[in-house]
């Protein structure tokens, strides 16, 4: 990891820039992608899946019987870990349900929302290098709470054509059971615009790695509705000097696992917090069965000195990470420091990995700065909040003027009329 101290603000806007793989490339790739998905359907889809999975698949809908061999691949241990943490995540999205009051803004003239569920969403469950079911927990449990009619799945196979147990065990578990074998952009594709069997969803979700989140992107740009760009995996500690240097290497290592283009920060008050970390983050990462790809990605990665925590927040909210750890002394007393993030985790003990699996919130969050303007997925993601209004003749009364006022002065006759014929009409009763 690169080390900076004080880094003059100039220089902060470059420092903050994410690494991108085939940066050049990467749009025009994807672009073609979803053009060829449009074209041809199932055809580009297959042939994308030997291109990219390195799989020739005749059929890419899960059947009934891979669905149902799952369960017995799946060891219990695991299938206890998956019932505690996917109750802990329906009580965290349960607690997002809050009734919509009905307001009486003026005398007979009451407004008031309600949720409705969007009708047919699609899941993108990352799976090129690692079967990440946990993210069928993020997506599906606040999903069927929100009550989405209809929940289908995409996830990419390996080159036997297999998804991986634990991701077919999750998913039927939670009664998902419309699961396509296919991933990367071409799946993004497919649930945007639809194909032959994959069908067109209202609403797409799902993080993923560069490719997946440039296809949402260009999707969205067409009009199809994403929850937001949830792309390469990054975390920012701020560490003072009581913090555990094995800890924060341990967080450091827990996101940069995830990819060569994963990103993760150190930011202290602390000059010799540095040494220790690198001391720590060396003797952890040799360990680590994914150490090439954690390796790559420190080497994106950097601490930086600066001479005060103040410092270091402002850096952080300029940074938006998608994770924030606070290492630092009553970390509560720091919250309304905070300006953006994804996901914030208090104190030494907060590990990040603890929100990825099981505490209860979500970690399908905003990557890349966007934690700036995007929240995470919650319960609010899979709904549409509808208004409603109910004037009375007494309310018209009392609020037409003001719309017969505004709408003329806007020039917009056709608007003031709506009021003014019915007045007129109450008038004459
Ligand atoms: N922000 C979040 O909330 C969040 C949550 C979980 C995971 N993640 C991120 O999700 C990502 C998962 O990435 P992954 O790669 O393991 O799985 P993935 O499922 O996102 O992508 C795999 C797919 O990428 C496509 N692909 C691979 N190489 C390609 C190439 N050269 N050209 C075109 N397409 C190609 C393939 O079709 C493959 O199926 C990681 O970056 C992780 O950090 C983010
Ligand atoms: N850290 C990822 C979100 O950035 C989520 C995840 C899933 N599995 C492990 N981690
Ligand atoms: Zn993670």
């Amino acid at each position: 990891m690169k080390l900076y101290k004080n880094p003059p603000q100039s220089e902060w806007d470059n420092l903050v820039k994410r690494p991108v793989l085939d940066s050049e490339n990467l749009e025009e790739l994807v672009k073609q992608i979803i053009d060829e998905v449009k074209i041809s359907g199932d055809k580009a889809l297959k042939n994308f899946a030997l291109k990219f999975d390195k799989v020739n698949l005749e059929n890419l809908i899960v059947s009934q019987t891979e669905i149902e061999s799952a369960s017995g691949k799946i060891y219990s241990e695991l299938k206890t870990a998956i019932s505690i943490a996917a109750a802990n995540i329906k009580k965290f999205h349960l607690s997002q349900i809050n009734s919509e009051l009905s307001v009486e803004t003026m005398k007979g003239v009451s407004c008031w929302r309600k949720s409705v569920p969007i009708e047919n969403v699609g899941l993108y469950i990352p799976g090129g290098s690692a079967p990440l079911f946990s993210t069928i927990l993020m997506l599906g449990i606040p999903a069927q709470i929100a009550g989405c009619k209809r929940i289908i799945l995409c996830t990419p196979c390996d080159e036997n054509g297999q998804i991986n147990p634990a991701i077919l065990y999750t998913a039927t578990n939670l009664g998902i059971t419309e699961i396509y074998k296919i991933g990367g952009a071409q799946a993004i594709a497919a649930m945007a615009y639809g194909t032959e069997c994959i069908p067109k969803v209202d609403k797409i979700f799902g993080p993923g790695n560069q490719y997946v989140t440039k296809a949402k992107e260009l999707v969205q740009k067409n009009g199809i509705a994403i929850d937001l760009p949830a792309g390469p995996s990054e975390v920012l500690v701020i560490a003072d000097e009581n913090a555990d240097a094995d800890f924060i290497a341990s967080d450091l290592l827990s996101q940069a696992e995830h990819g060569a283009d994963s990103q993760v920060i150190l930011l202290t008050d602390d000059i010799s917090m540095p040494e220790k970390i690198k001391y720590s983050l060396n003797g952890q990462l040799k360990i680590l069965p994914r150490e090439n790809i954690a390796q790559k990605a420190i080497e994106n990665s950097f601490v930086v000195v600066f001479d005060s925590i103040d410092r270091c927040f402002e850096f952080s909210n300029l940074y938006a990470p998608e994770h924030l750890i606070l290492a630092i002394e009553n970390a509560e007393n720091y919250i309304a420091q905070i300006q953006n993030a994804g996901s914030v985790f208090l104190g030494n003990y907060t590990c990040e990995s603890a929100g990825d699996y099981a505490s209860g919130t979500n970690h399908t969050l905003p990557t890349n700065g966007y934690a700036k303007s995007h929240s995470g997925v919650s319960l609010d993601s899979f709904v549409k909040k509808i208004t409603f209004q109910k004037i009375t003749k007494e309310g018209l009364q009392s609020i037409g003027q003001t719309i017969e006022v505004m709408a003329e002065a806007e020039q917009l006759l056709a608007h003031k009329n709506a009021v003014s014929i019915r007045l007129k009409k109450i008038n004459n009763e």
